[in-house]
């Protein structure tokens, strides 16, 4: 699969002359009961409603040229069907296949990778197996206790994905079950959540795909620690998730061990092992079944070439529009949704690491700009916070609302005539009307000059099966934009130099300085910082 330089496709000349011209949403007739009605699509339980976007069908036309011309479909089916995708050609790189998808194309007789699926298949059947031994007793704590609390060690992909999932699903949490999480290596981390927990009702689940992660490896430590203290084995209360042949694949130190591949990568990992257990221990296999299934029915519908109906595709290419030719910086991703409060994390993330890239894939440095900077709260709470600047600031910020018409308890009240639920969306469906055609005033202070560009993704509620359409929504827009600005989505080398030079600066605590001339800089800087 050879994909283009972005700068090479006609559409891009197209559309830079599109967009000295968009679409006014503040004009007479700029947004109107029809464009609402003509541009929204319904896709595995969303409703995606993109009249607030700056858009022609002119543009439209112009953005389906685009992912036809960067082959972004047929790249998608590469993906998928195990071409080695992760690389940098005629550089060293990591060289692997990309097989997120795989780890829920667990449920067809075809799937579109098979080895990558039936080890999905082994795994999930390894977890129900460790399940249903962690239900009917026969794995429990030494006075033959029932454990309830999973507490995932773990960090960057290994944490915010499953994170951001157990709190969007922590509702569906079964009697008397929980998870917590510990990431930073920070010991207040570790200290804040062992304390409130009864250690010998829990089971640690250490994650970590390399096997060699500081953080986790180092937080593994401590709660080793903190069991051996409580008088606790710690072989009895941890188990592992990691990738085959890591350093951290000793099946001797667990009460169980779990596999990922190094096709997955960390920030896409959520559906895989890295995810499930804690999900699994948490939520059941049911509701684990419900968002692979969720996430599987978007990674079929994702292969559909038209963008107008094809909903993480259309997403990238509004990306595009707003990010290379309108010249929008960062997008927000705002949930009106108090669960999905960690997803806009675990999506900076995905996004940011996977298209923050300089070079194409063939290693040239790129002539266009790349991944946005992405970031986001529940509304309504930013309403309070930052909206201010999105409908008045001078820097404009695209948004990306997520909203369900039904919350989750079905706790709710009527106060002055109408539920919460119903003040939450409307909320955002006012925030999202308010950006797109803003306000004349005679007072400056109190204009909005509007055409903030922004779209809208309702479903009815949020299930696991929802949540996993989500996951999966994202996950293909942020690899639709990767392949059309031709950069590797799937390496994040940018992550490495601070990394090693944090591991010189710890070398120089351990042996006092010793290793260094006193004027140097690492020494200066810790002596500096009253670190030495
Ligand atoms: O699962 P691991 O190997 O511990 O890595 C954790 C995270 O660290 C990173 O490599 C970045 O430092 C991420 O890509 C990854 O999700």
């Amino acid at each position: 699969m050879q994909l283009k330089d972005f700068s090479s496709h006609k559409s891009v000349a197209k559309l830079a002359s599109l967009a000295r011209t968009p679409h006014d949403l503040t004009a007479v007739d700029g947004l109107t009961a029809q464009r609402i009605e003509d541009y929204a699509v319904s896709f595995c339980g969303f409703d995606l409603l993109y009249g607030t976007q700056r858009v022609t069908p002119e543009v439209i036309d112009a953005l389906q040229q685009l992912a036809d011309e960067a082959g972004l479909i047929d790249a998608f089916l590469a993906m998928k069907e195990g071409e080695v995708l992760n690389r940098i050609e005629g550089y060293a790189s990591e060289n692997r296949q990309v097989l997120h998808t795989a780890s829920r194309d667990v449920f067809t007789e075809r799937p579109r990778e098979p080895k990558a699926a039936a080890k999905a298949k082994e795994q999930l059947a390894k977890l129900h197996r460790f399940l249903e031994g962690v239900d009917n007793g026969s794995i429990a704590n030494a006075q033959g206790h029932l454990f309830t609390t999973m507490v995932q060690v773990g960090i960057g992909g290994s944490d915010l994905g499953p994170r951001a999932l157990y709190l969007a699903l922590q509702r569906y949490c079964r009697p008397g079950r929980s998870a917590r999480f510990i990431a930073n290596v920070d010991p207040d981390d570790v200290a804040a959540v062992l304390r409130e927990l009864d250690l010998s009702r829990c089971l640690f689940n250490v994650v970590s795909k390399s096997g060699t992660t500081l953080e986790t490896l180092t937080n593994e430590q401590l709660v080793r620690e903190a069991l051996l203290q409580a008088g606790l084995n710690p072989a009895h209360h941890m188990v592992a998730v990691t990738g085959e042949g890591s350093p951290m694949d000793d099946a001797t130190k667990y009460l169980a061990s779990f596999h990922m591949y190094d096709y997955i990568g960390g920030r896409y990992s959520a559906t895989s092992m890295v995810g499930l257990v804690t999900l699994g221990f948490a939520l059941g296999v049911e509701a684990v079944r419900a968002l692979l299934e969720g996430a599987h029915a978007v990674d079929l519908a994702a292969e559909e070439r038209d963008i107008r109906k094809n909903v993480p595709l259309l997403m990238a290419l509004l990306g595009i529009w707003n990010h290379n030719f309108l010249g929008h910086a960062t997008i927000a991703i705002l949930p009106y949704s108090q669960a999905l409060a960690r997803f806009p994390a675990h999506l900076q993330q995905c996004d940011m690491e996977s298209n923050g890239k300089s070079v194409t894939r063939q290693g040239n440095p790129v002539t266009w700009q790349t991944g946005p900077i992405v970031w986001g709260e529940p509304g309504t709470n930013g309403q309070h916070a930052f909206y201010q600047l999105i409908h008045q600031g001078t820097e404009i910020v695209p948004a990306e609302f997520i909203g369900f018409r039904h919350n989750q308890y079905g706790i709710d009240l009527e106060v002055q005539g109408t539920s919460s639920q119903q003040k939450l969306i409307t909320n955002m469906l006012a925030q999202s009307l308010a950006l797109a055609m803003g306000k004349d005033d005679t007072n400056p202070a109190r204009r909005f000059a509007g055409n903030r560009p922004n779209l809208v993704l309702i479903a009815d509620r949020l299930t696991p099966s929802t949540m996993g359409a989500l996951l999966a929504i994202y996950e293909h827009r942020i690899a639709f934009q990767g392949f059309c600005w031709n950069v590797n989505s799937f390496d994040q080398e940018g992550v490495q130099l601070g990394k090693v030079l944090a591991t010189r600066l710890l070398g120089l605590l351990t042996d006092q300085g010793q290793s260094a001339r006193d004027d140097s800089l690492e020494k200066s800087l810790l002596r500096r910082s009253g670190m030495l």
